[in-house]
């Protein structure tokens, strides 16, 4: 068990096990070889997948809807099954990932996103394309889960945490591309969404050759036996210098934790069992959930439908716009890169989060002023289907109403001559019957809303959106990846990331399936001034929970969970950073402030 200061215990006779790298002590700034960069780039491109896949659907489901005929319960399978089979497949990528080890993991991963992106290209019938989406998601589950894990073990410590947030980048990336893919290809007339789907394979390709030539994570190996050929591939990814110190501090502290944590009993049990490791998981699944109960994907997924409700009514221009949000995404998360290292985990985190809520509340704003402020039903024509739509006096619980839509005119100062009546449920864009049946887009001022309504607060929404993206891509959107990779001994790192990667997709599909029914039930402005009530629970857990990881060696990170539960968020990393091992009893060396830890064995020093 490691000690209160965040480090192991140390081994009978053991002296100064944890050094710095020697151009470290020679006072120069620690180098990063460029193959690191290297294997961070081609792993990522798993990260990259993950975004595309996931955002490329919403895009693809347009020309898809008409051309295969989609009901509403097809388009929802098509979106949702990716997300569950993720779910599912970072669920068991816990046990691959041990037994195969990252590399042959993430071999699996790019070979079954090409697969499913030829299925998806050459998809004859709606039935092979739900084959597709499943298959991808099982690509993406375990990508998810393998990805951050395989960066954070090749990675020098200075530089952890930037290279394992490149991964992050890239999802985000990912998402940008796919729906400028989808903004390219929805100018063609027939088939566009073969080209949007199948597109995914060539970096999948791309990643599986990679792969065949890049090295298996050192830490892996040497869990595994391969002593020999950890050694090499450490010595490869350190750039050739020599690393003796490191291979044994990371040997021995295998040895110790096996030690600890042993037992036959299945990993999630023995994690279960040991304080740390549980308080890890926690931290870490507790991450990702607020991560998800932020709303991101609420703003991903229906970006179009909020900026409609801004007042950008052209339907075709959504899928343009859908690219504007996740442009900004992406490029906020370039922001995250480079503060990893600069601010810490724990301050990104914190300060991301008080971000996100203040912009949920004024998202929220927005949507109440443009509901107090509601334009209402002038016209109530007699109604053939005898919906409910006819009853609304106002267009907020028109809009509200899934069956219904607002038909309007619009002279550029008021809302007149407006009414309730049914949308067509194959093809919303559309009222049923009508004056609004029988055009899309705005003519002679005529105007057809659905899901929104017409509101002068636009701005409001849209500064909420954008301020949104801003705070919540750099920090929620990549710490939560980043930090799993990090916090778990490496006996439990597989299960640990497996489970903590399960519980976003979990999530992730709980929050975006019931995000329009929460809607409906309380309203835009209570969704969203729910999720910041979320937010601000979240605040209160990371606060408390999530201790600094930044510049620490992986395997001092258990350490960090030795003290009780939500302790650990008082520590700040600096306390940590310069500090040798010394022999209880050893008195001899510099000047010293020294201490006992909690089982009396470890005495340390701190260097200034
Ligand atoms: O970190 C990512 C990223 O923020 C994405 O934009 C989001 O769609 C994912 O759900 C999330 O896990």
């Amino acid at each position: 068990m490691g000690n209160l200061l965040g480090i192991r215990r140390p081994k009978d006779g053991e002296q100064n096990l944890i050094q710095p790298p020697p151009e470290e002590s020679a006072g120069q700034a620690p180098v990063t070889p460029s193959f690191v960069y290297v294997l961070a780039f081609f792993s990522a491109l798993g990260g990259f997948l993950f975004g595309y896949d996931t955002g490329v659907v919403s895009g693809a489901m347009l020309p898809l809807k008409k051309e295969m005929n989609l009901n509403k319960l097809w388009q929802e399978l098509l979106v949702s099954s990716t997300v569950g089979a993720a779910a599912v497949s970072s669920l068991g990528g816990g046990f691959l990932n041990g037994w195969l080890g990252r590399r042959i993991c993430i071999l699996i991963a790019s070979f079954i996103f090409s697969i499913g992106g030829i299925i998806l290209g050459l998809a004859p019938s709606k039935e092979v394309l739900l084959v597709g989406r499943v298959t991808v998601g099982l690509g993406i589950g375990i990508a998810s889960m393998t990805v951050p894990v395989y960066i954070a073990e090749v990675s020098p410590p200075h530089q952890r945490g930037q290279l394992v947030t490149i991964n992050s980048l890239f999802i985000t990336g990912g998402q940008f591309i796919a729906s400028l893919i989808d903004g390219a290809f929805s100018y063609l007339a027939h088939d566009s969404w073969r080209y949007m789907l199948a597109l995914s394979a060539v970096p999948a390709v791309l990643q599986f050759i990679g792969f065949i030539f890049l090295p298996e994570s050192p830490r892996w190996l040497l869990q595994s036996g391969r002593t020999q050929e950890a050694h090499d591939v450490l010595r490869r990814i350190r750039g050739g210098r020599s690393v003796d110190v490191e291979y044994e501090s990371i040997k021995t502290s295998i040895e110790d934790e096996e030690r600890e944590a042993g037992g036959d009993a299945p990993v999630i049990l023995r994690i279960l069992r040991h304080g740390p490791t549980r308080r890890a998981l926690i931290v870490g699944c507790g991450l990702q959930m607020f991560q998800q109960l932020s709303g991101i994907n609420t703003v991903m997924y229906y970006s179009a439908t909020i900026l409609q409700m801004a007042g950008i009514r052209d339907d075709k221009r959504a899928i343009w716009l859908t690219a504007a949000t996740s442009g900004c995404n992406f490029v906020f998360t370039l922001l995250g890169v480079w503060l990893v290292d600069r601010l810490g985990r724990r301050k990104l985190t914190l300060g991301s989060l008080c971000g996100t809520g203040l912009s949920l509340a004024l998202l929220a704003l927005g949507f109440l002023l443009s509901a107090q402020n509601a334009p209402s039903i002038s016209l109530h024509p007699l109604d053939p289907q005898n919906s409910t739509c006819s009853l609304y006096e106002t267009c907020q619980p028109c809009m509200l109403d899934p069956l219904c839509g607002f038909c309007y005119r619009d002279n550029g100062t008021a809302v007149y001559d407006s009414s309730c009546v049914p949308a067509n449920q194959t093809y919303t864009s559309l009222a049923s019957w009508g004056r609004c049946s029988n055009q899309s887009e705005a003519a002679d001022g005529l105007f057809w809303a659905y899901n929104y309504c017409p509101t002068s607060y636009s701005w409001l929404v849209l500064l909420g959106l954008l301020l949104y993206l801003a705070f919540f891509a750099p920090g929620m959107g990549t710490m939560p990846w980043t930090v799993n990779s990090e916090i778990y001994p490496l006996w439990a790192r597989s299960t640990g990331n497996a489970c903590s990667s399960g519980v976003n997709w979990i999530f992730n599909v709980l929050v975006s399936l019931t995000f329009l029914h929460v809607a409906e039930f309380l309203t835009y402005q209570g969704a969203f001034f729910m999720y910041a009530g979320l937010v601000v629970l979240g605040l209160f857990f990371i606060l408390g929970c999530l201790p600094e990881t930044q510049g620490l060696q992986l395997e001092d990170i258990e350490s960090l969970f030795s003290g009780p539960l939500c302790s650990c968020g008082a520590s700040s990393p600096n306390d940590r950073r310069n500090v040798q091992y010394i022999r209880r009893g050893s008195d001899s060396g510099p000047e010293r402030s020294g201490a006992l830890d909690s089982g009396g064995s470890v005495a340390y020093i701190t260097l200034k």
